[in-house]
């Protein structure tokens, strides 16, 4: 079974927890949409969809679901969003797609959250996946310094790269870059998410700490479930 499949079985898996009615976070990336897709197929009354990205938006209003903002609605019931590692107590690695700014802060307004993911995420350690970290790009390169001096920190020697597109420079939603710091191996998460936060001209970074309430993974088998 190829990993998109996986992905599919999870999205269908979290679709079938949402409730009519509800006001529901949606989640950017590949996996995220078998989630909206599947979630738009059940055609369930009075929902209230905030997106997380300008593509979710674009395809859950392609999809007839009906859409909200987070200024709108702010307080969600459930959010459903996939992750690129999933790690010891739901610790997550996040931003692959470099929505990661608007993900947490709907993520932070949802009173549940479940990520959904194929089995690959799923790690002992978090790390292998590069960090996305979103920083403004006025100064960004004195904030790439600043942020090499914090991985040291913390025994990871290869400094953050700057996302590349085909055209230059990626761009989040909110105009700002995305930084990638290779880490290899994170061994103290939180603390490398509040020395991250504490750097000007860092806007926001893809640890996701005590913030997932369940993990629906996809295997070739059928679904996994797991807790914090
Ligand atoms: O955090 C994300 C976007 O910012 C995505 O959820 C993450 O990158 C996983 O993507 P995919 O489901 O395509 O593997």
């Amino acid at each position: 079974m190829s990993a998109d499949d996986q992905k599919r079985r999870a999205g269908e898996a979290a679709a079938e927890r949402v409730a009519a009615g509800m006001i529901v976070g949606l989640g950017t990336g590949s996996t995220a949409a078998w989630f909206v897709k599947a979630l738009a197929a059940r055609k369930l009354p009075d929902l209230r969809c905030v997106p997380t990205s300008e593509a979710t938006a674009e395809l859950a209003r392609e999809l007839g679901l009906p859409l909200s903002t987070l200024e709108d609605t702010p307080r969600i019931d459930l959010t459903v969003d996939g992750a690129d590692e999933v790690g010891p107590g739901l610790a997550l690695i996040k931003g692959g797609g470099a929505a990661l700014l608007r993900e947490k802060l709907v993520w932070e307004a949802s009173a549940r959250c479940i990520v959904i993911a194929d089995a690959a995420k799923v790690v002992k350690t978090l790390g292998r996946f590069a960090l996305p970290i979103e920083v403004v790009a006025f100064g960004h390169k004195t904030t790439a310094n600043r942020i090499a001096d914090v991985l040291a920190d913390h025994d990871i020697a290869m400094p953050a790269r700057v996302r590349q597109a085909e055209r230059g420079l990626v761009r989040t939603d909110g105009g700002n870059l995305i930084y990638d710091a290779a880490c290899g191996a994170i061994h103290d998460p939180a603390r490398l998410a509040d020395d991250l936060k504490l750097i000007t001209g860092v806007v926001e970074h893809g640890l996701f700490l005590d913030l997932a309430d369940e993990a629906i993974v996809g295997t070739d088998d059928g679904i996994e479930v797991l807790t914090p």
